[in-house]
């Protein structure tokens, strides 16, 4: 655990860029609810929307990546190796809206999740999000959380059209878009292979290792455990 790095690095960081599985939202709430729901969504909604343009551009892309595989075998073979796929995202985006919609999906965040982003944003932090998830499957979990809609916080949503987590360029391109500084952006996620990535492209970085979770904390990027110690190794606004 690199801790004594992070404190000399404490400071002048004015934006977080948060991943979301394993980082505000439990893993299991992730494998648990969120992935089984549109595992067994995914048939219906092929079989009943494949006219919705989202629908069809999703499809089209399975046949250009995988020619001649039929979509619902190819989503499922994604879905057992937990691929980061675009279509599959997607797709599985529109089958949650459905659930947030009637009620049978309420994501609830770590507990020390939100009281963590209000301090931040009221501190005059800026927030965003970047995850494998779609941007739709994003503004949902945090549009239906089990404190409501808190989609406010943020002032940008990430997802894979960007570039994957694990490569350098992603990084880049989310700051350029955003308008925010590699050096005093603090990127979050439970994975150290995207934390490289983004001190490659000059962020400052931290894993969250949740112990709920078992997430094994790797020793090339500063540890914590909660977002309340992110903010007390970083110094970030009204620290408890
Ligand atoms: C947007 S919520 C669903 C998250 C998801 O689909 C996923 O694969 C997790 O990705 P993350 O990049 O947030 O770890
Ligand atoms: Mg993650």
């Amino acid at each position: 655990m690199i801790v004594a790095e992070a404190v000399t690095q404490a400071g002048g960081i004015d934006s977080v860029l948060l991943d979301i599985e394993g980082t505000t939202i439990p893993v299991a709430f992730v494998h648990q609810v969120l992935f089984p729901y549109a595992r067994e969504a995914l048939p219906g909604l092929l079989a009943t929307r494949g006219d919705e343009p989202a629908v069809r551009e999703a499809v089209a892309e399975i046949a250009a990546l995988v020619p001649g595989v039929a979509p619902l075998a190819q989503l499922n073979a994604w879905m057992d190796r937990d691929e980061k796929i675009g279509p599959l995202k997607a797709l599985q985006g529109l089958a949650w809206a459905e659930g947030y919609r009637t009620g049978a999906l309420r994501a609830a965040l770590y507990p020390d999740v939100l009281p963590a982003l209000r301090r931040w944003h009221a501190g005059g932090l800026r927030l965003a999000v970047y995850s494998s998830g779609s941007e739709a499957a994003q503004r949902l979990i945090y549009g239906h959380t089990t404190e409501g809609d808190v989609r406010g916080l943020f002032d940008g949503f990430h997802d894979l059209r960007i570039g994957g987590k694990r490569e350098a360029e992603s990084y880049r391109a989310i700051l350029a878009e955003a308008g925010w500084v590699a050096g005093r952006t603090l990127f979050l996620s439970d994975i150290v292979a995207e934390l490289d990535a983004a001190a490659a492209a000059g962020l400052r970085t931290c894993q969250l290792a949740r112990p709920e979770d078992g997430t094994r904390a790797g020793d090339t990027h500063p540890v914590a455990a909660t977002l309340d110690e992110v903010a007390r190794l970083f110094a970030l606004p009204d620290t408890p």
